[in-house]
């Protein structure tokens, strides 16, 4: 049996990768608690436009296409930086807001590095993403270089062999290794959720990853046939809480993969703050990867601005 030590903070946890064998989840009560959210309003009408401002900060606004090009990704900082139109700034009366970070391939780091100048994090994808088949070599390398190029953050995918055959001593032997290579650099551990077959691996997995250092757990790549839900994000927002109370770290949670609506991304923030508290409500410990959310919450927002009510009524209010 192995003493974990959790790797970033050079800390002997109280756990090792026998607390496993405890972990069991009750898919049925996360299925109801998913439909109880789904089917009522949570976030109240008179405080919409201001989660939905709130909600731009938390994205990871990301572009990971093979028909990606560098003005592509310039565009998209420059949309990242200012992502809302400036009437519809000076309408809802706020100061300008910028999304939490951008997402891009390793091959875009440069571009982005270009534009934003610091001014925001870039978040490179790793270790053969989204497949996670190159060798270990190769993966601790591409992360070091997407380091070098600028990313301060880095969205690994997990081995998800790892995870179907049970061997959890690999899983956290690899997250170690990439935690390592990440040095300073934020580590997000992409578990893809929808190839683990059950929710008792998704827990697992993610217990195994903030073990070995992990910043944060990610749901999902965006190509896996299931991507983020809301029945896996109680599970892991669930081991979060879990985590915290037995060590006193606090690990971030990153949903990813077909949140592509504001009614979506408020189901997202209302897991955050009704499992977890307000605190993981803020980019240092919640984003939500996505390509599209921003365009319905721009759509959304100016629907209130222009009174055009019913219409952000609709989409935006579960
Ligand atoms: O990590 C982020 C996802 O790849 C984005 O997925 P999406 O294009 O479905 O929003």
């Amino acid at each position: 049996m192995t003493i974990v030590t959790d790797f970033k903070r050079n800390e002997a946890m109280p756990l090792d990768l026998g607390w496993l064998n405890h972990i069991h989840v009750n898919k049925a009560a996360a299925d109801r608690r998913a439909a109880s959210l789904a089917n009522r309003r949570t976030v109240k009408k008179e405080y919409q436009a201001a989660w939905l401002v709130k909600a731009i900060g938390l994205i990871d606004l990301t572009t990971l296409s093979g028909d990606d090009t560098p003005g592509r990704v310039e565009r998209l900082c420059m949309k990242a930086m200012r992502p809302l139109r400036s009437d519809l700034v000076e309408a809802l009366g706020i100061a300008n807001v910028s999304t939490g970070a951008v997402c891009v391939y390793h091959e875009m780091i440069t571009p982005a590095v270009k534009v934003l100048q610091g001014r925001l994090p870039i978040a490179a994808v790793s270790t053969g993403f989204p497949a996670g088949l190159t060798s270990m070599e190769t993966k601790v390398r591409e992360i070091e270089l997407s380091v070098a190029a600028g990313a301060s953050e880095i969205d690994i995918v997990i081995t998800r062999q790892h995870v179907l055959t049970g061997n959890w001593q690999a899983l956290y032997d690899e997250m170690v290794a990439y935690r390592q290579a990440c040095g300073d650099a934020h580590v997000k551990a992409i578990l893809a959720t929808g190839e683990l077959t059950t929710l008792e691996n998704v827990a697992k997995a993610s217990w195994v990853c903030m073990m070995a250092g992990a910043d944060f757990i990610k749901t999902s790549t965006g190509k896996e046939g299931v991507n983020a839900t809301i029945p896996v994000s109680l599970v892991m927002v669930r081991a979060i809480r879990e985590y915290y109370e037995r060590t006193g770290f606090m690990i971030g949670y990153k949903p990813a993969g077909g949140v592509g609506t504001a009614k979506a991304a408020l189901q997202y923030m209302t897991v955050m703050k009704e499992e977890l508290g307000n605190e993981w409500l803020e980019p240092h410990l919640f984003r939500i990867g996505a390509s599209s959310l921003l365009t319905d919450i721009e759509r959304q927002l100016e629907h209130y601005v222009t009174g055009n009510y019913s219409a952000a009524h609709r989409h935006a209010q579960p």
